[in-house]
C-alpha cells in the first residue's frame, strides 16, 4: 500500500514538474513571440538533440551548448532572447546588450543567481561569494574581499608574480638547452598560471602543493590547481545526470563510486587548506612575520577570521575562478600571435619599445618595468589584443543561471520567476548588429580610431555588447588581476622565447579553448637570439 502510495506521488510530480509545466512554459513564451528552438520531449526536454551536438565531436568542436544553438539556428539571426528545453524546466538564453543592461544594471536587484547551483557545488565553494544569493551580506563580503586587488597589495603580489614568470621563462630556456623544446601550449601556459594563482593565495609557502587524488583505478599526485579544475568537471558532470535531471531530491548527495570518490577528494582537499590556514594562524602569531597574500588577508580580517569553513570556501572560489579562466585568456591570446603575422609582429615591436628601450638585457631582469602603473598604461597594442581575444573566445562561454525574484518585463516580455536565466557571453559577442565580421580576430575593433570600432551600421556599440566578465553587481571580482597577469606573463614569455606549432593544420585553424575546452596544440620552443 505505502509502496503504491509513494509511486503514485512520484508519478504525479513527473506528470506535472516535468510534462505540464514543460508544456505550459513552453506556451506561455512562444504566445508572447520568443522563438523556441526544438519542441520539448516529455521529461528528458532536447538532451537527446545536445548529444546529436556532441557526435562528431573533435577538436574543432566549441562548447556543446553553444554548437548546439548554433545548429539550431543554421543561417538565420540569433533571436535577442529564446527559450530552450535542453530539460523539461526550460530556460531563456538571452545575448542582447539591451537585456544585459535590464539583467545588470536597471532591474539588477530583482535579479539573482539560480539558488540550484549553490546546493550542487556546496562542498567545493560553499558559502564563498561565487553562488550566494545578491544579498547584504554577500555585497558584504565582496567589498572585504576585494581589498585583495587593491593598489597597494596587488603591487606586491604582481611583483611576486614577474619574478616567479622570469624564473619560469628561465627554466624553459634550459629546457631548450637541455634538448626538451617540444612543449604543449596549454600546459605550460595553465601550469605557470596555477602557480602565479598559488603564489597569490597561499604566498610563498613551504609546504607542499600536491594532493593524493584517489581515482577508480588509484592514486594520482596531482597539483593543487589540477585538483579544483577536475572538481569543477566532476560537479558539473554530476549536475547534468539523468537523475539530477529528473529531481532535485539527490542534489546534496554523492551517489555511486566515481561520486563518493569525488566526495572524499573535495573532503581531503578541504583538510589540505585547514592545514595551511593552520600554519599561517602560527606564523602570523609573530610581530614581524609580512605577507600580502589573500591568505594572511582572510586571517586579519574580522568576518573571515573565525570562521575557516568560510575561509576554505573564498580560496576554493579564488582558486577555481582564477585559474583556467586567465589560462584560458593567455594561451588563445599566445594562440593567435603565431597565427596572425601581423599581430605577432605589433606585438613584438611593442615589447621591444616597452621593455627594452632603456639599458636593453639589463631592463628586462628590471622587476620595476612591470609595475602597477606601467601594467596599466604602459600597453595599448596587447591591450586591444587582450580585449579581443576575450571576445572573440570567451573563457567562461555561459555564466551561471539567474533567476529573477518576481514576475516581471525582460526584454519586452513576461518573464516568471522560476526560468532560469542564461547569459551566452560567446552569442552575445558575435551578435552581427554589434560587431563587423564577428568570426575574425581583429583587435583594432578596441581602437577609438579604427573604422571596426563601430557597429556594421556605423553606429558606437552599445555598451553591453562586450561582457566577459558578467557585469553589474556580480562583475568578476578578479577582472583587472587576471589582465594584469596577461600584461606581464605574455611580454615576458615573447621577450625571450618564440614558439612554432608543430602540426601544420593548426596554421590553418584555431581549436577553440575555454575554461570547459581542452586543447591540445604542440609547440616548438626556441630562444630569441639577441644581438
Ligand atoms: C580572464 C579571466 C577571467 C574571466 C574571463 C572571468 C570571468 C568571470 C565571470 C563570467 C564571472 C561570473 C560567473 C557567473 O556568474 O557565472 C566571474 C565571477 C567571479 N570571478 Fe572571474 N574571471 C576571470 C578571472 C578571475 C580572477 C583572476 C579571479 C581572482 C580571484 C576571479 C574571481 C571571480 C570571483 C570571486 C567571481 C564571483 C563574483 C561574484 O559573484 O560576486 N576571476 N568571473
Amino acid at each position: 500500500m505505502i509502496i503504491l502510495v509513494a509511486l503514485s506521488l512520484i508519478l504525479f510530480y513527473l506528470l506535472w514538474d516535468k510534462i505540464l509545466k514543460t508544456y505550459y512554459r513552453y506556451w506561455y513564451y512562444t504566445s508572447q513571440g520568443i522563438q523556441a528552438t526544438y519542441f520539448p520531449i516529455p521529461l528528458i526536454g532536447n538532451s537527446l538533440k545536445l548529444l546529436e551536438a556532441t557526435k562528431n565531436a573533435n577538436e574543432y568542436t566549441d562548447q556543446i551548448l553553444y554548437e548546439y544553438f548554433k545548429n539550431y539556428f543554421k543561417g538565420k539571426q540569433i533571436p535577442k532572447i529564446f527559450v530552450d528545453f535542453l530539460t523539461a524546466q526550460g530556460h531563456l538564453v538571452v545575448s542582447d546588450p539591451d537585456i544585459l543592461q535590464e539583467l545588470y544594471v536597471t532591474k539588477a536587484k530583482f535579479v539573482d543567481k539560480e539558488l540550484r547551483n549553490r546546493t550542487l557545488f556546496q562542498k567545493l565553494v560553499g558559502r564563498s561569494i561565487l553562488l550566494e544569493p545578491s544579498t547584504e551580506e554577500q555585497a558584504l563580503k565582496r567589498k572585504r574581499l576585494s581589498v585583495a586587488f587593491y593598489k597597494d597589495k596587488m603591487t606586491i603580489n604582481l611583483r611576486i608574480l614577474v619574478k616567479k614568470t622570469y624564473d619560469w621563462v628561465q627554466s624553459l630556456k634550459q629546457d631548450i638547452k637541455n634538448g626538451q623544446n617540444e612543449k604543449e601550449l596549454g600546459k605550460i601556459i595553465s601550469d605557470h598560471v596555477t602557480a602565479c594563482i598559488l603564489a597569490s593565495v597561499f604566498g610563498q609557502t613551504k609546504s607542499k602543493q600536491t594532493l593524493e587524488f584517489l581515482k577508480p583505478d588509484g592514486i594520482e599526485e596531482l597539483s593543487i590547481g589540477s585538483c579544483v579544475a577536475k572538481f569543477f568537471f566532476q560537479l558539473v558532470r554530476r549536475q547534468i545526470t539523468p537523475l539530477r535531471q529528473i529531481t532535485r531530491l539527490f542534489d546534496k548527495h554523492y551517489i555511486g563510486q566515481n561520486e563518493k570518490l569525488l566526495a572524499q577528494n573535495l573532503d581531503n582537499y578541504r583538510a589540505y587548506l585547514q592545514q595551511l590556514i593552520d600554519e599561517r594562524k602560527e606564523q602570523l602569531k609573530d610581530p614581524n612575520f609580512q605577507s600580502a597574500d589573500f591568505l594572511t588577508l582572510l586571517l586579519t580580517d574580522e568576518l573571515y577570521m573565525n570562521d575557516n569553513d568560510l575561509m576554505k570556501d573564498e580560496i576554493s572560489t579564488f582558486m577555481f575562478a582564477a585559474t583556467q579562466t586567465t589560462a584560458s585568456m593567455i594561451n588563445n591570446l599566445l594562440y593567435y600571435f603565431e597565427f596572425i603575422p601581423e599581430v605577432k609582429e605589433k606585438l613584438r615591436a611593442e615589447v621591444i619599445n616597452v621593455m627594452a628601450n632603456e639599458e636593453q638585457k639589463k631592463s628586462l631582469k628590471s622587476l620595476e618595468k612591470l609595475g602597477y602603473d606601467q601594467l596599466q598604461e604602459g600597453w595599448q597594442y596587447l591591450y586591444l589584443l587582450i580585449q579581443e581575444t576575450l571576445r572573440i573566445e570567451p573563457p567562461v562561454r555561459s555564466a551561471t543561471a539567474m533567476q529573477l525574484r518576481q514576475k516581471m518585463n525582460i526584454g519586452g516580455y513576461t518573464v516568471d520567476s522560476e526560468t532560469p536565466i542564461l547569459v551566452h557571453f560567446m552569442l552575445l559577442h558575435k551578435n552581427p548588429k554589434e560587431w563587423q565580421e564577428p568570426d575574425k580576430f581583429i583587435p583594432e575593433r578596441f581602437d577609438p580610431n579604427s573604422r571596426y570600432f563601430l557597429t556594421p551600421d556605423g553606429r558606437k556599440r552599445k555598451a553591453n555588447s562586450f561582457s566577459p566578465f558578467l557585469g553589474g553587481r556580480r562583475i568578476c571580482l578578479g577582472k583587472t588581476f587576471a589582465e594584469n597577469i596577461a600584461k606581464l606573463v605574455i611580454p615576458i614569455f615573447i621577450s625571450e622565447l618564440d614558439f612554432k606549432f608543430k602540426k601544420p593544420e593548426h596554421y590553418l585553424r584555431k581549436p577553440p579553448k575555454s575554461v570547459s575546452l581542452e586543447v591540445n596544440i604542440p609547440i616548438l620552443l626556441s630562444q630569441i637570439k639577441k644581438e
